[in-house]
C-alpha cells in the first residue's frame, strides 16, 4: 500500500444530492442486495437505489463500515455481514433477507478486488485469494439469488462489477482471469436463466475515483486519468446509474451485456497498476 493514502472520489453527501436521470420511483418497493455496500463503488450503488425507492441490503465484513452507511440510510437500509468466500455464510444471507423482506428483486455484486503485483511473481495463496473473492465469491451469490427466484417463481436481475477484460489493466492479471470467468458465466446464465424470469447483466468500470486505489502506487494513480480519451477519472455516480439501467425496468431487453463505463479507455490508452516498465516507455 502507497504512503500517501487520500481520500478519493465523491463524499457520501455527494453522491447523495447528485442530480440524476431517473424518477424517484424507478426502484419503488423493491429489494436489492449490494455486496461490497460500503465500498466506494457499492456506497454510490446503494445510495442511488434507496434514493429511487429500493430497500438496500449492505453486504460486506466489516460490521461497523456496513452499518455507518445504514445509520444514514435508516429505513431504506439494513447491514449483513458476510465474507462471499463463504458459500455457507451466502447461503445464511439469503435466508435472512428472504425471511425479514419475503423478497429480493435484484442483486448487485460489487464486492471484490486485487492486489497489483507482476502475474510472474504470483505466489499460489496470492492467486487464489484473487480467484476466490472475484469469481468463486461473485458465483455463490449469483447462484443463491437465482435458486430464491426459482423457488420463489419471483423474477430476478443481477449485475456484476468486473473489471474492463478486453484491453490489458497491466500488473493484476489474476483479476483479469477472474472477472473474464464472471463476464462467461454471466452469458452463459443469462441463457439458462431466462427462462426463470433472471437477467445477468455486468458492469465493467474504467478508472473511477474510490478509496479502493490506495492499494496502488502514487505513480500508478496519477495515470488513471490519462487511462482514457476524457482525460479524466469517472465517479462513482457513473456506475451506479449504469447499475439502476441494468436493473429497472429500462433494462428489461437487456441480458449477458456488459456495459462498459469506462470514457472510451478500452479503445485507447492504456493502464499499469504497477506503473509502467522503462521497456514500454520508448526511446
Ligand atoms: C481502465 C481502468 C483503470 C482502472 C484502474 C484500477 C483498476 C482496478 C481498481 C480497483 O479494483 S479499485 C478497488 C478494489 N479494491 C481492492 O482491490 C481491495 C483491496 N484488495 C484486497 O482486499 C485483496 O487484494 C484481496 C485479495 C482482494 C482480498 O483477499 P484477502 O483478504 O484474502 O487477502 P490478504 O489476506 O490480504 O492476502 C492473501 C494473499 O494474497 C497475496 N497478497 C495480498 N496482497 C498482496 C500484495 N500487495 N502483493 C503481493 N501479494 C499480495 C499474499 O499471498 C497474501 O497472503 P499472505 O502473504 O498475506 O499470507
Ligand atoms: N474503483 C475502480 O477504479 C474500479 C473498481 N472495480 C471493481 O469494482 C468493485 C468495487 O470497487 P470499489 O468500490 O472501488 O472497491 P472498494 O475496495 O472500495 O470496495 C470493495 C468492497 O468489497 C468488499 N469485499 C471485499 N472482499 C469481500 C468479501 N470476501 N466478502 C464480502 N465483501 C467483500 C469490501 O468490504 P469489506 O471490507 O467490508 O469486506 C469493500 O467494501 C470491485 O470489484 C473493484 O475491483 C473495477 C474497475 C475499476
Amino acid at each position: 500500500m502507497d504512503e500517501q493514502q487520500t481520500k478519493v472520489g465523491l463524499s457520501d453527501d455527494e453522491l447523495a444530492t447528485h442530480p440524476t436521470v431517473y424518477a424517484a420511483d424507478t426502484l419503488k418497493d423493491q429489494v436489492a442486495i449490494v455486496s461490497g455496500g460500503a465500498g466506494g463503488i457499492g456506497r454510490a450503488i446503494a445510495l442511488l437505489f434507496a434514493r429511487l425507492g429500493a430497500h438496500v441490503v449492505l453486504v460486506g465484513r466489516d460490521q461497523a463500515k456496513l452499518d455507518a452507511l445504514a445509520a444514514r440510510l435508516g429505513d431504506k437500509a439494513s447491514a449483513h455481514v458476510a465474507d462471499i468466500r463463504d458459500p455457507d455464510a451466502v447461503k445464511a444471507l439469503f435466508a435472512a433477507v428472504w425471511g425479514e423482506h419475503g423478497r429480493v428483486d435484484c442483486l448487485v455484486n460489487s464486492a471484490g478486488g486485487q492486489f497489483p503485483q507482476a502475474a510472474i511473481d504470483f505466489s499460489v495463496k496470492g492467486w487464489n485469494a484473487v480467484i476466490d473473492t472475484n469469481l468463486n465469491g461473485t458465483w455463490y451469490m449469483m447462484q443463491a439469488a437465482a435458486q430464491r427466484w426459482r423457488d420463489a417463481k419471483h423474477p430476478g436481475a443481477i449485475v456484476n462489477i468486473v473489471v474492463v477484460t478486453t484491453h490489458g489493466l497491466y500488473g493484476i492479471a489474476h483479476s483479469i482471469a477472474a472477472r473474464s470467468g464472471v463476464i462467461g458465466l454471466s452469458r452463459a446464465v443469462a441463457v439458462e436463466w431466462a427462462p426463470l424470469d433472471i437477467r445477468v447483466n455486468c458492469v465493467a468500470p474504467g478508472a473511477i475515483e474510490t478509496e479502493g486505489w490506495n492499494v496502488y502506487t502514487s505513480e500508478a494513480r496519477a495515470a488513471y486519468p490519462r487511462s482514457n480519451p476524457m482525460m479524466r477519472a469517472g465517479s462513482a455516480f457513473d456506475i451506479a446509474e449504469a447499475c439502476v439501467y441494468l436493473a429497472a425496468p429500462s433494462g428489461k431487453f437487456i441480458t449477458g451485456e456488459t456495459l462498459t463505463v469506462d470514457g472510451g479507455g478500452q479503445l485507447w490508452g492504456e493502464t499499469w497498476t504497477t506503473g509502467k516498465p522503462d521497456y514500454f516507455r520508448g526511446g
